[in-house]
């Protein structure tokens, strides 16, 4: 009796301990001053239920009820959300030297050696060394003039890829991502290596595939990013398993490319970007930052570089599809400024392309390919719009809210690239609320070369080519729904369509081969 009475005094002091522990943790957590948060938040799992697989959009529609600011919880963790361009801007570049920093995050630790790359460092003074190399190799090359010029290594791959596609214009209707992301992977390849690799070469398809599907895998694992515990559970711990594994795939071959390099090394003539680095380290070595932070940093731009200029290819191509009158707009622009003298454009075209640059920047718009960027977090316990938001906090600046605002852009759904023209027909130079690279610090480090991508391969394509449906296709959605593992850090694509890529109005390739 006596043993029973202890056993119920002590389930009544456990269940009193419980109470005031719960009480005082939603007391606590109530004078944290937060942003407002929305209702439906489960215990364990926070809003995740609510936020679907497309985030954004639930994270857009909240706006309208929480403002520009408010906080999720994802799981566990608090996560402030910034919405529109004014939040954004003010957080990213008016506060700045608060808002540079990356939360931690499972997931991208194990991509990047928790931090020794540049996309997902801490902001500290290693990371500014590392991007300021970066920055500054990467300015080298795109200044460089002339034949191995980081334009002429672009044009280059824009002839191999209308010439494959023009081989395969008999064949059936094909997804071309594989051939885009040839393409893009190679002009990374020629600005990082000095080469660039044929479309069957055995080496390089293996470290494209390795690529893509370490990103792929990213983006898949978000899951493990919220529960980092996940990966103890039988099943779910295969894809920690690829992401280490491929990781050190892709290190491996990169490091031999730098040893190769190392063996060759002569100062006064640097080939790529691995020369620039080596040679930059060697003079004016520093302590923050090794050779160890060469192999990570060619690894992201790898990463950060090549599936999100072929994603964007992809959407572009998609939107000419579904708006042919738009594609024969930017078409008619280039016959008459490149005339038939041109295979692939020049970038010395541009300021005389106004409607292709402006369709350009509306594909950008309308399907941001980071809807919520990459995660930011305060470097110090920060008091921002009067909420007080401790360091490491995640932060995401919620780009696709800006991107589609209809204060900035009436109608956001419509594709209209006439947004980006003034009165005069000129593109608007740097437009208001358009944040396909983000802002501030952390500000996309590859803008210039994706710009540069995108313009010669999406122009060189619709100059040779008219990209149509096959016939009795469904039309493929754009619906925001539909882009699939939306997820914040990753990127996200449309789903798969064939795509028949005719010879234009005379049914011939426009421009005959040798002109290519
Ligand atoms: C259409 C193509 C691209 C888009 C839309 C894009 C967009 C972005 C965005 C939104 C970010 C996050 C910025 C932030 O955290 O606030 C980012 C970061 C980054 N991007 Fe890009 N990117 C593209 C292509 C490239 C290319 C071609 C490269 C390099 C070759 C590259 C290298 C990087 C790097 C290294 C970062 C991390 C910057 C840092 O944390 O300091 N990106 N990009």
């Amino acid at each position: 009796m006596f043993a029973a009475l202890l056993s119920e005094v002590s389930i009544r002091s456990i269940a009193l301990f419980w109470v005031i522990f719960l009480t005082l943790l939603v007391f606590l957590k109530r004078r944290k001053n937060l942003p407002p948060s929305p209702s439906g938040s489960w215990p364990v799992v926070g809003h995740l239920l609510s936020l679907g697989r497309a985030p954004h959009l639930k994270l857009t529609e909240w706006r309208k009820q929480y403002g520009d600011v408010y906080t999720v919880r994802m799981g566990m963790e608090d996560v402030v959300v910034l919405n529109g361009y004014r939040a954004i801007k003010e957080a990213l570049v008016d506060y700045k030297d608060a808002f540079s920093s990356r939360p931690n995050n499972y997931v991208l630790n194990i991509v990047s050696g928790s931090g020794k790359n540049i996309a997902f460092s801490k902001f500290n003074q290693a990371y500014k060394e590392k991007r300021k190399f970066a920055y500054s190799a990467l300015r080298q090359l795109g200044m460089r003039m002339g034949p191995g010029s980081m334009e002429e290594n672009i044009r280059d791959e824009a002839r191999q890829l209308c010439l494959k596609l023009s081989e395969q214009r008999d064949a059936q209707p094909r997804d071309i991502a594989d051939n885009l992301t040839v393409s893009v992977a190679n002009i990374i390849c020629s600005m990082v290596f000095g080469k660039r690799y044929d479309y069957d070469d055995e080496k390089f398809l293996e470290l494209s595939k390795i690529v893509n599907t370490l990103v792929a895998q990213v983006g898949s694992s978000q899951l493990m990013s919220v529960f980092p515990y996940l990966r103890f559970i039988p099943g779910v711990n295969s894809s920690n398993r690829i992401l280490v594994e491929f990781t050190n795939e892709v290190l491996a071959f990169l490091r031999q490319e730098i040893t190769r390099h190392r063996e060759t090394l002569d100062h006064d003539n640097p080939r790529d970007f691995i020369d620039l680095l080596l040679i930059e380290l060697q003079t004016h070595g520093k302590t923050d930052f090794t050779e160890e932070n060469i192999e990570w940093i060619l690894q992201d731009l790898f990463i950060a570089g090549t599936e999100t200029t072929v994603t964007t290819l992809q959407w572009g191509l998609l939107y000419m599809v579904l708006c042919p009158e738009e594609q024969q707009k930017v078409q008619a622009e280039l016959d008459s400024v490149l005339g038939t003298d041109h295979g692939v454009p020049t970038l010395a075209h541009r300021s005389q392309l106004p409607y292709t640059e402006a369709t350009i920047m509306e594909i950008q718009r309308i399907r941001a390919i980071f809807p919520l960027n990459l995660p930011h977090a305060p470097n110090e316990d920060t008091t921002f719009r009067g909420y007080d938001i401790p360091a490491g906090t995640q932060i995401l600046p919620n780009l696709w809210s800006a991107n589609m605002d209809p204060e900035f852009w009436p109608d956001p759904a419509k594709f209209d690239p006439r947004r980006f023209l003034d009165s005069d027909g000129k593109v608007v130079t740097r437009p208001e609320s358009f944040l396909p690279f983000s802002t501030g610090r952390r500000v996309c480090l590859g803008e210039q070369l994706a710009k540069m991508s995108l313009f010669l391969l999406f122009n060189s394509m619709l100059k040779h080519f008219t990209f149509k449906l096959p016939e009795g296709a469904t039309i493929p959605s754009t619906d925001g729904q539909k882009i699939k593992d939306i997820k914040p850090g990753t990127t996200g694509t449309h789903d798969p369509f064939g795509i028949r890529s005719q010879s234009s109005s005379k049914d011939e390739v426009r421009n005959k081969q040798e002109s290519l």
